[in-house]
């Protein structure tokens, strides 16, 4: 029997490794006063792809159900929740989730997403808890710390805003700058407006690095109040983040989004050691003006598939086998009662010894059962 493309089984390690991860989650944000929530798997295909949020429906899996409506597998914890939290209550949420959600422009088509969702917080207070979250979860299963990149959707929408770019030219726009690729960027712009605002957007794709080079850019932009303010508000957040023991801080100041519903702040972190995206997040306040709402909300989700593989097995437990037969079963469970804290295994022949520290065997000796260690 086959499975279609991107499906797969997972058993033994990869699947105890994801459960440590989901497990650590659940008593890391239970402690810090998240409520967990959960929404079905099964949406519509409009949650998603309304004018508010405009995720593609191409990306997605989906059918259409009897009364012809697109149905779509969950390819967002963020929008999904913003639903399910629409009617509820307007006052201070912390939400934590875990799960699955679907793409299907990516090779797994299925990813485990951990993550939360902050509503109604003061901005800096939600951001900073964010990776503040992140970063206590990440000692708490041995990764320890990872590297921070923030970055502003507005310092490069405000540069697009007076460009009166198509649609489609803005969306090629964002791709080069997404990419990075300087020469399309400039060229790009350059085709919709002057040189001289071509050459500062081309520049940039160039504007990351430590956290140290915004005293740079606040002195080039030294005259755009609105950006200096940005600059300062992730400068503060920055700050929260190294007295907290936080490793390396970066910024992207370039970078613009890669959800459609971000508008804010944005972080993401890299492994150390592989620089893989661990975790992503960002300021959504915008989704939720479908609900008409003006709150604020911002989140992070923590790749489960990342950090699983980061886990090393440590069989901390010490393994008991116990040999019984249809006749000592009974005594067998009973046995496995004096072993605590163990791993007890009954088995009818220890197959494979070496995989057990101990290995008991149970005979009947004069009518009465015996343990006896081998
Ligand atoms: N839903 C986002 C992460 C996120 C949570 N909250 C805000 N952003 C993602 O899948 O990358």
């Amino acid at each position: 029997m086959f499975l279609p493309a991107g499906s797969k089984d997972e058993m033994g390690i990869s699947l105890n490794n994801r459960f440590h991860v989901m497990e650590k989650f659940r008593k890391v944000t239970t402690l810090r006063g998240y409520k967990p929530i959960s929404t079905p798997v099964i949406e519509y295909a409009s949650t998603f792809t309304n004018e508010f949020i405009d995720m593609k429906l191409q990306d997605m899996m989906k059918w259409f159900n009897g009364e012809g409506e697109i149905e779509v597998l969950r390819p967002d914890w963020t929008t999904a929740i913003a639903r399910a939290l629409s009617n509820l209550e307007k006052k201070p949420q912390k939400w934590a989730y875990q799960g699955s959600i679907f793409k299907r422009n990516m090779p797994g088509v299925e990813y485990h997403q951990i993550g939360v969702e902050i509503i109604h917080h003061p901005e800096l207070m939600g951001e900073s808890e964010c990776l503040l979250m992140a970063q206590a979860f990440l000692k708490e299963i041995g990764v320890g710390t990872c590297v921070i990149e923030l970055g502003h959707t507005e310092i490069y929408e405000s540069l697009v805003a007076e460009m009166q770019l198509s649609k489609a030219d803005a969306e090629r726009l964002r791709l080069a700058m997404h990419d990075k690729k300087k020469d399309e960027v400039y060229q790009i712009a350059i085709a919709r407006s002057n040189k001289e605002k071509a050459e500062e957007l081309a520049s940039l794709v160039d504007a990351f690095g430590p956290i140290e080079i915004i005293a740079e850019y606040e002195e080039k932009w030294k005259e755009r109040e609105n950006v200096l303010g940005t600059l300062r508000h992730i400068k503060k957040l920055a700050e929260i983040l190294k007295q907290s023991g936080s490793g390396e801080i970066l910024v992207d100041l370039g970078r613009v989004k890669n959800l459609p519903y971000y508008s804010g702040l944005m972080f993401r972190g890299f492994l150390q050691n592989s620089g893989a995206v661990c975790f992503s997040g960002g300021r959504y306040d915008r989704l939720y003006e479908q609900f008409g709402e003006s709150i604020s909300a911002v989140g992070v989700a923590l790749d489960v598939e990342v950090l699983a593989a980061q886990v090393k097995e440590s069989d901390t437990l010490e393994k008991v086998c116990i040999i019984a037969n249809e006749e000592s079963l009974a005594f067998a469970e009973e046995v496995r009662k004096s072993f605590e804290n163990c791993i007890v295994d009954v088995q009818s022949e220890a197959e494979n010894a070496n995989d057990y520290n101990k290995v008991y065997e149970i005979k009947k000796l004069n009518g009465k059962f015996e343990v006896i260690e081998r």
